[in-house]
C-alpha cells in the first residue's frame, strides 16, 4: 500500500488543528503529564534510586531535585488483518484488530555522569551504546529541521538520514548481513525518534525491549517497536497526559494520535513505505476499518470500539514470505482475468462490509452466538476467496485442515499469505461432535471428519476416548483437551501456536515500573533490567510484566495492577 503517512483515526483532530497548550518547545511539559499525575494515581513514591517505597509512609520520599527518574515501561500490541487483505490494495475496505501478543519496553535511567544512551534489544541480539554528546543534535535542531512533539511528520528528511548514517553504520559492524539489516532498521527507528523528540540534555538511559510477537510474520512487530519508542520518548519529554481515569475521550484520542504519528515516523524508518495501519491499530488497540480508494489521498480509518475481545488462535507457518511477491501475484492474475478478479475482490469487499455492518449495528451483542457465527462464517468465506486469489500456501491449508478437523472455530490466512500466519476465531462452546457427529459450523462437516479420522488412527483413538470423557464433565475441559491435542499436532509439523485475544488494549504505560499485587502495603514488585532480561520466553515475559496477565491472575486471586491505558471507548464524553 502506498503511504503519505497521514493514516489517522477519523475521529481525531485533523493535523494542525491541535493547539499545543504549551510554548513551542517540544521539551516543555503539557499541563497534565503522567509525572504530574503520579500523586493522583497513588503510585508508589520512588526514591532517588528508582526503588519504590510504601505509599507516602517511607522516609525516602522522591525529592524534586532527584537526579534520576524512576524506570518505567510501555507496551504495544501486534495486529492481524481480520478481513479484507489484498482487496484493500485494490481500494476495498479491510478490518484490522490488535492482538494480545505485545512488545514491552523498559526505560531505565543512569546517573548523569554516564552521557550515554543504550539500546538493548535481546530478541534480535542487538545491543549498542551511543555517546549522547556525539549524536548529530545540530542537524535535528537547525531552523526548518526542528520538529516538535505536536508536528505531523509524513516523510523522512534525507539530510537528517545522512546525518544519522554514520551512527547507524557503527551498529553491529561485524554481524552477518541479514541480521545487521534488522539491527540497522531498529537502530534507525530509535535514533530518528530520539533525535527528533529529545535533546542533548536528555538523561542517560537504557531502552530494553522484549517482544512476544514473532518477527516478520505479518503481525506488525515493527509497528509495536515504533509505538513503544514513540510513547516512551513522548512520556520522557512530558508531551503526554495520562492515562488517567477522568480523562475525557477526546483527550484520550489526542494522546493516542500523538503517539501514533511519531510511531509512523519509526515505521517509515523500518519499512520505508508503510500503510500506517499497523501503527494505528497498535497505538489505539481494538480494531479499525481502513480503506484507501485514492492513493493520492490519506486512507480512511474508522475505529471499531465494539469489536469483541474474542479468543483467537494464531498459528505461524514459519514459512517466510514476501508481501510484495504476494501482492504482485494478485496483480498478475488480475491482468489475466480482469472481470473474474474484480468479482472476487468485490466479494472480499462485501465480506468486510458485512462484518462492519454487524459491528456497528446499534444493538450489536458481542456475546451472542449468532453474531459470533456471522463473524466466523465471514472468516471462512474470506479464506476461500483468498485461496482463489492464489495467495494461500500448502502449509496454511494444512493448518486450516488440522483445525477444521477439531471443529473448534473458523480459520483463515491473515496478511499477505504465501506463508505467515493463520488465525482462528474460536467458537464459544465446543461442538458436540463426538456425541452426535454434528457439523462444525464451517459447513465442512469437520465434526464428522474428526470422528472418522481419529478412529482410523491408533494414536487418535485414545485421544478421542479422553475427549469423550471430558465432554461429560464440562465443555471448557473438552475445549482445552482439543486445544492441547491440536497443539501437539501443530508442533509436530513444525508450526508455532499462540493463544491470544483479539481487539484488546492499545499502547499502555507502567509508570513507574512497579507491578502491584493488590496489597498496597507490600509495595509492589519493581521491574528492573535484570529481571526483565532473565524472563524466559513469552511465558516468562507475560508472567513478569504482561498486561494481559492481570485478568488471568484475578481468576487466581493474585491481582497485579499497574498498567494504564488510554481507552476512549470506555470513557463518558
Ligand atoms: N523484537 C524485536 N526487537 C527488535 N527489533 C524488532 C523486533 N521486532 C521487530 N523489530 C524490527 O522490525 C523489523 C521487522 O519488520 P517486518 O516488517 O519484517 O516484520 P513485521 O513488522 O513483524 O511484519 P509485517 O510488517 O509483515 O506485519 C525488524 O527488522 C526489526 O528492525
Ligand atoms: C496483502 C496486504 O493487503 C496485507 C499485508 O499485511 C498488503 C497491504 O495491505 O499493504
Amino acid at each position: 500500500m502506498a503511504s503519505n503517512g497521514s493514516t489517522r483515526r477519523k475521529t481525531y483532530d485533523a493535523p494542525g488543528t491541535f493547539k499545543p497548550r504549551t510554548s513551542s518547545h517540544a521539551t516543555q511539559p503539557p499541563e497534565h503529564s503522567p509525572m504530574d499525575s503520579m500523586a493522583s494515581l497513588r503510585l508508589p513514591q520512588v526514591s532517588a534510586k528508582g526503588v519504590s517505597t510504601l505509599n507516602g509512609s517511607s522516609a525516602s520520599h522522591r525529592k524534586h531535585s532527584s537526579p534520576m527518574m524512576p524506570s518505567f515501561m510501555v507496551s504495544a500490541p501486534g495486529k492481524v488483518i481480520v478481513y479484507g487483505e489484498h482487496a484493500v490494495v485494490h481500494g476495498k475496505a479491510a478490518i484490522a484488530a490488535s492482538i494480545s501478543l505485545r512488545s514491552y519496553l523498559l526505560v531505565s535511567f543512569l546517573s548523569k555522569s554516564h552521557r550515554t544512551v543504550t539500546l538493548r534489544f535481546p530478541d534480535v541480539q542487538l545491543e549498542h551504546t551511543w555517546n549522547l554528546d556525539e549524536l548529530p543534535w545540530e542537524a535535528f535542531s537547525t531552523p526548518g529541521k526542528k520538529k516538535y512533539y505536536y508536528d505531523l511528520v509524513t516523510s523522512l528528511d534525507p539530510s537528517l538520514l545522512t546525518a544519522i548514517q554514520p551512527h547507524i553504520d557503527a551498529v553491529s559492524p561485524k554481524v552477518p548481513e541479514p541480521m545487521r539489516k534488522i539491527h540497522h532498521r531498529s537502530a534507525l527507528a530509535f535514533l530518528y525518534l530520539f533525535l527528533s523528540l529529545s535533546s542533548q540534555k536528555s538523561p542517560p538511559c537504557i531502552y530494553t525491549l522484549r517482544s512476544t510477537i514473532p518477527i516478520g510474520a505479518g503481525l506488525g512487530s515493527s509497528a509495536t517497536i515504533a509505538v513503544c519508542l514513540s510513547a516512551a520518548l513522548l512520556l520522557q519529554i512530558r508531551a503526554l497526559s495520562g492515562p488517567h481515569q477522568d480523562q475525557p475521550p477526546k483527550e484520550c484520542e489526542l494522546q493516542i494520535e500523538r503517539i501514533n504519528r511519531w510511531a509512523f515516523v519509526g515505521e517509515m524508518c523500518i519499512h520505508g513505505n508503510p500503510s500506517g495501519v499497523d501503527n494505528t491499530v497498535s497505538s489505539g488497540g481494538k480494531a479499525v476499518l481502513f480503506q484507501r480508494k485514492d492513493y493520492e489521498k490519506p486512507s480512511t480509518v474508522i475505529p471499531l470500539p465494539n469489536f469483541p475481545e474474542l479468543p483467537l488462535l494464531l498459528v505461524n507457518t514459519r514459512q517466510s514470505r514476501s508481501t510484495a511477491t504476494e501482492v504482485a501475484k494478485v496483480a498478475t492474475l488480475k491482468s489475466a482475468h480482469p472481470a473474474l478478479l474484480e468479482n472476487i475482490l468485490d466479494a472480499i469487499g462485501l465480506v468486510t462490509e458485512s462484518a462492519y455492518k454487524l459491528l456497528t449495528t446499534p444493538d450489536f451483542d458481542p456475546t451472542s452466538p449468532i453474531s459470533l457465527k456471522h463473524l466466523g462464517d465471514l472468516i471462512t468465506i474470506n479464506h476461500g476467496l483468498l485461496v482463489s486469489l492464489g495467495v494461500s500456501h500448502p502449509k496454511l491449508e494444512r493448518i486450516r485442515e488440522l483445525i477444521d478437523h477439531t471443529g473448534i472455530g473458523w480459520t483463515k490466512l491473515t496478511g499477505a499469505g504465501g506463508g505467515g500466519c493463520a488465525i482462528t476465531i474460536l467458537k464459544p462452546q465446543p461442538t458436540a461432535m463426538h456425541s452426535n457427529g454434528s457439523d462444525n459450523g464451517n459447513g465442512t462437516g469437520a465434526g464428522n471428519n474428526h470422528r472418522a479420522d481419529s478412529s482410523s488412527e491408533d494414536e487418535d483413538s485414545s485421544e478421542e476416548h479422553d475427549c469423550s470423557a471430558s465432554i461429560i464433565s464440562t465443555g471448557t475441559k473438552l475445549k482445552h483437551k482439543i486445544l492441547d491435542n491440536l497443539e501437539a499436532k501443530l508442533e509436530n509439523e513444525g508450526f508455532e501456536k499462540f493463544e491470544t485475544t483479539l481487539a484488546g488494549d492499545g499502547v499502555g504505560v507502567l509508570w513507574p515500573a512497579v507491578l502491584h499485587n493488590g496489597n498496597e502495603e507490600e509495595g509492589g514488585e519493581e521491574i528492573d533490567q535484570e529481571k526483565f532480561l532473565r524472563a524466559k520466553g513469552n511465558e516468562g515475559i507475560e508472567r513478569l510484566v504482561g498486561v494481559a496477565s492481570a485478568r488471568k491472575r484475578k481468576v487466581e486471586r493474585e491481582v497485579r495492577e499497574g498498567w494504564k491505558f488510554w481507552r476512549p471507548w470506555e470513557r463518558q464524553p
